[in-house]
């Protein structure tokens, strides 16, 4: 094989919870304040990556976020011990706490956006940590996610890594879950869709009413220039604004590619047959498969709750293609019986693998959330950090790491808990031994 696509999952961190953060993700908010088991989400996720490394795929790990986030809670002004910062905070304000103690680096679409070599003018994999300025709680996360990134595609021969975009609501970037490359093989120029909200400088464009649109054009046309892109090989497309106020907060809640396939909703994009006439032109390839699911067969509404397209799509050794979906798609009639149908449609997609990753879920987080794709050729998987790749003996490595470090159930209440903080920190300093990351988190430096 000369290349392939390695899939690198977000292990859920210790404080996993259900905080309500997340205006404009119908989940999140549905779900504010229920129980939380870490240990649980934790293990799904693994399973997912175990299935995917068994099916033959490339599965990589990517370690969770230093939470509660005890320096942000300094920077804003509580101070003494990290006991009294965290009983300050939760006196002071209890949302403030929960944001600074969300899991959600465990999303890693949302970590960066990463253009292979083949796509980019110096034959370098460039990667951007998003910026997630949005939301409060994510826009903790890019600083670390950088080390992280680069403590995992440590050769700069080989890597390239960027500085995540300004902090500022014009540069909002939420990464690869607002991006979708098509190739033909994985090593071939492939063309790159960034998609986007809104425009940052005028208002006067089409913007949703109800929800934020969280990523500009502007945000994805500075990826794109960073990464050296080929303007005939890029697609802009602006989100429908009318399924960003439905629950659509990221495109990829709506649709999904892979190779020579995007599957989509019929009311995803704003001007759809102008995008696809644009991106026919700009794939070279004559075997392109535009799947568009109309909302006669499956509305915004039932998308939304069952996330059919925050779904894998996956190459098998055969060349036939199999979504990962979440159990939700299984479970509603609907989506179900589009499903089936799907599969005997004459696509490259043959297949349906069904797993549950409800933890996830719940915060709204499917299968494709959890991932960030990275297309490598052989001799640049090579040049990956070794410890971070899937294998059977690191799956029950860090099994047992989950097992013994995390809690089976977490309230708000527990955020507070003194004890939490030193759990968290203890798991993740041996995680770090075990990815052999170095010094990633604040509180080891
Ligand atoms: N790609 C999926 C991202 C889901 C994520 N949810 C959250 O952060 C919810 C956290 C909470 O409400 O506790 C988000 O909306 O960015």
């Amino acid at each position: 094989m000369k290349s392939l696509e390695v899939n690198f999952d977000g292990l859920v961190g210790p404080t996993h919870n259900y905080a309500g953060l997340s205006d404009g993700n119908v989940a999140s908010l549905s779900n504010a304040h229920d129980v939380s088991s870490p240990k649980n989400a934790a293990l799904q996720g693994l399973k997912k990556m175990k299935a995917l490394h068994d099916m033959g795929m490339g599965q990589g790990v990517l370690a969770p976020q230093e939470r509660p986030d005890i320096f942000s809670l300094r920077r804003l002004g509580f101070s003494g011990s990290d006991a009294s910062v965290l009983a300050q905070a939760a006196k002071t304000s209890p949302a403030l706490l929960s944001a600074c103690c969300s899991a959600s680096s465990m999303w890693t679409a949302n970590a960066a956006t990463v253009s292979p070599s083949s796509d980019s003018a110096d034959g370098k994999v460039h990667f951007t940590p998003a910026n997630l300025t949005n939301k409060f709680h994510r826009s903790l996360e890019p600083e670390t996610t950088g080390n992280i990134l680069k403590a995992v595609f440590n050769d700069e021969n080989v890597f390239e890594h960027h500085l995540h975009l300004n902090d500022n609501d014009h540069f909002g970037d939420e990464g690869a879950a607002n991006h979708t490359r098509l190739c033909t093989d994985y090593d071939d120029a492939g063309v790159q869709i960034f998609t986007f909200g809104r425009y940052a400088f005028n208002r006067a464009k089409p913007m949703p009413m109800k929800y934020p649109a969280r990523q500009t054009l502007e945000a994805s046309q500075a990826v794109a220039r960073l990464h050296q892109l080929d303007d005939n090989r890029v697609v802009y497309v602006q989100q429908n604004p009318a399924v960003i106020d439905q629950g659509v907060f990221h495109n990829d809640v709506i649709a999904v590619g892979n190779q020579n396939v995007l599957f989509y909703h019929q009311q995803a994009f704003l001007n759809t047959e102008q995008f696809l006439g644009e991106l026919r032109q700009k794939f070279s390839g004559d075997d392109l498969h535009c799947i568009q699911v109309n909302s006669d067969d499956v509305t915004v509404q039932d998308a939304v709750n069952t996330y059919l397209f925050n779904t894998q799509i996956i190459t098998l050794n055969d060349g036939s293609m199999a979504i990962v979906a979440p159990m939700h798609c299984y479970e509603n009639e609907r989506v179900k019986a589009y499903l089936d149908n799907l599969v005997t449609m004459g696509t490259p997609i043959k297949e349906v693998k069904y797993f549950d990753v409800n933890e996830s879920m719940k915060n709204g987080g499917g299968p494709a959330c959890l991932r960030l794709r990275v297309a490598l050729k052989e001799s640049e998987l090579a040049a990956v950090n070794p410890n971070c790749v899937l294998n059977d003996e690191l799956y029950g490595t860090l099994v047992n790491w989950v097992e013994k470090h995390y809690r089976d159930r977490l309230s708000f209440d527990d955020l507070t808990d003194p004890s939490l903080l030193v759990e968290s920190r203890t798991a993740l300093d041996e995680l770090t031994q075990i990815l052999n990351l170095g010094s990633v988190y604040r509180f080891q430096r």
